[in-house]
């Protein structure tokens, strides 16, 4: 019988689910009698969904082990809901940690219900050749980028090397220098920094629970010496991967990779960026976010681009906490320390990196494999790294149940990660359905590139939800 059906309702189980741990976790200590009645409500609605769920699963001839896992949740769905009970009512051993636990552990089971489900009606479908890891990843290069030029006489900058335009050709003179700019602009990743900046902003939204007082200069000073400072990171990574970003289509067009920016020039723009990133932290903010600010330069230009990210496929589940780092930074230039929910936040972002950076593995595969690097698809194939996408979102949204459980973060916040956590999941699941499309195919490519804006959106909305919580409501 119909298995996308079952496939659609283990995903509504895994989402409401979700909502009943998130609400249950996130609004417990406020929880009004609306919240309370609320919970009640889904609580039951979702057990009847899980009813439905478990029939057509054993009906619908799905895999022993998907029969399986809805049955083992029906099982203890009744138990967990007891255990809210008894611990609604004061019952001692119920405390309301068992009832996490166990909603845990019901959308643990799920999850991995799901990703069985998926798994098997896709490895139903499909060519088993075309989910084969990338055999020889040493393939020709790309074709070059439009000067071609050797990396190593990159030192020689192009861009300095005609200094003298006629006076006649003033636009040619504005138009070069406006490239030159770009380029430079392009030098600093600008498109990550939004992300990374409201990264910084929850931080400090959640430092303003101890009591410290939120001031415009720390806000502005974390911000830019931040900027900068990605910038720099950003800059080193470009100097130190020019030679792979030419085999790459991805990147082949960078500015050092095409010689629109000297090496020499890069590395001078770099160490700018970074000292007067760390001139304004440590002027304007204060010691310690200064120095994790340090770190996560480093984390990223060398830890990640050096020695992780051209050696093990673990590349970015290590290299993804410099990116979490800025978590930190924010609340420590709030507060001058770091305490446990600027960590929790950093976890949820640790946790989403892989999740988020899976989906373009997949979409560049045939790239990466070009330029050597040992990402996940390219050594283990299409099937198991969204396998890892799945485990990584599910631990993301765990993470993000716990921070919700320490902070003061309520039904806004609770809300936001279940819903876009949900188009996130639904986004995942429907890269599946490009079952028997080869691996390097358009399909593919298109259908892992909706999961990684819809990891954008999901990690955007949430932060941006935290800091309307904790400044403005
Ligand atoms: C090891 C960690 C990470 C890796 C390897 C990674 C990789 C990438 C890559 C390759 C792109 C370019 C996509 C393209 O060419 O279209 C990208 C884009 C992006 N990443 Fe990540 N990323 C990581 C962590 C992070 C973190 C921690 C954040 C923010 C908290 C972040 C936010 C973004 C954003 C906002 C974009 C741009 C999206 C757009 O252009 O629409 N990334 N990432
Ligand atoms: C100071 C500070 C807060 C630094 C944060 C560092 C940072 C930018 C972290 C995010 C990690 C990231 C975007 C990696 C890009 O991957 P990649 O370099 O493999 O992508 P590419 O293939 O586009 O080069």
């Amino acid at each position: 019988m119909d298995r996308p059906r079952l496939t659609t309702l283990l995903v509504r189980s895994v989402v409401g689910t979700y909502l009943l741990v998130a609400l249950g976790a996130t609004a417990a200590a406020d929880a009004g009698p609306i919240v309370t009645a609320g919970h009640h409500l889904a609580a039951v609605l979702v057990g009847l969904l899980l009813v439905v769920t478990a029939v057509v699963a054993r009906r619908s001839g799905a895999s022993p082990w998907v029969a399986r896992g809805t049955l083992a949740v029906l099982l203890v769905y009744p138990v967990q809901a007891g255990i809210g009970l008894a611990g609604a009512s004061g019952f001692a051993p119920f405390d309301g940690r068992l009832h996490l636990l166990g909603g845990v552990a019901v959308f643990g089971t799920l999850l991995v219900t799901l990703l069985v489900q998926l798994e098997a009606t896709t490895l139903a479908g499909i060519d088993a050749e075309s989910s084969s890891p990338v055999a020889d990843p040493s393939l020709s290069d790309v074709a070059s980028p439009s000067t071609g030029a050797d990396p190593s006489s990159a030192d020689a900058d192009p861009s300095s090397a005609d200094a003298d335009p006629s006076p006649a050709d003033v636009a040619t003179t504005a138009d070069a220098l406006g490239d030159r700019l770009r380029a430079y602009l392009e030098l600093t990743k600008p498109r990550l920094m939004w992300l990374l900046c409201l990264l910084a902003l929850a931080g400090m939204g959640l430092a303003t629970a101890t009591g410290a007082a939120l001031d415009g200069v720390t806000v502005v000073a974390t911000l830019a010496g931040g900027v900068l400072a990605i910038g720099a990171a950003g800059t080193f990574n470009h100097v130190y991967e020019r030679d792979r970003d030419r085999k790459m289509r991805r990147t082949a067009d960078r500015p050092v990779a095409t010689d629109r920016v000297g090496v020499r020039r890069a590395i001078a723009f770099g160490i700018g960026l970074v000292t007067v990133a760390m001139a304004i932290m440590v002027a304007f903010v204060n010691v310690l976010a200064a120095a994790l600010t340090a770190a996560a330069v480093v984390y990223y230009a060398y830890v990640y681009t050096v020695l992780l990210k051209p050696t093990t496929r673990w590349n970015t589940v290590i290299g993804g906490g410099s990116g979490a780092l800025p978590a930190l930074i924010g609340y420590a230039a709030v507060t001058g320390t770091v305490e446990l929910p600027a960590i929790l936040l950093a976890v949820v972002v640790f946790c989403w990196t892989p999740a988020h950076f899976y989906n373009l593995a997949i979409a560049h595969r045939d790239d990466y494999a070009r330029a050597d690097y040992p990402m996940m698809p390219v050594l283990e194939g299409v099937t198991a790294t969204r396998r890892r996408i799945v485990g990584w979102l599910g631990v993301t949204l765990l993470a993000a149940v716990l921070l919700g459980g320490v902070t003061d973060l309520g039904v806004p916040y609770a809300l936001a990660t279940t819903v876009l956590g949900g188009v996130f999941v639904r986004s995942v699941v429907r890269q599946y359905a490009t079952a028997g499309a080869h691996d390097d195919s358009e399909a593919v490519r298109q259908a892992a590139y909706r999961s990684f804006h819809a990891s954008n959106a999901y990690l955007g909305g949430v932060l941006a939800v935290i800091l309307l919580e904790t400044l403005v409501l």
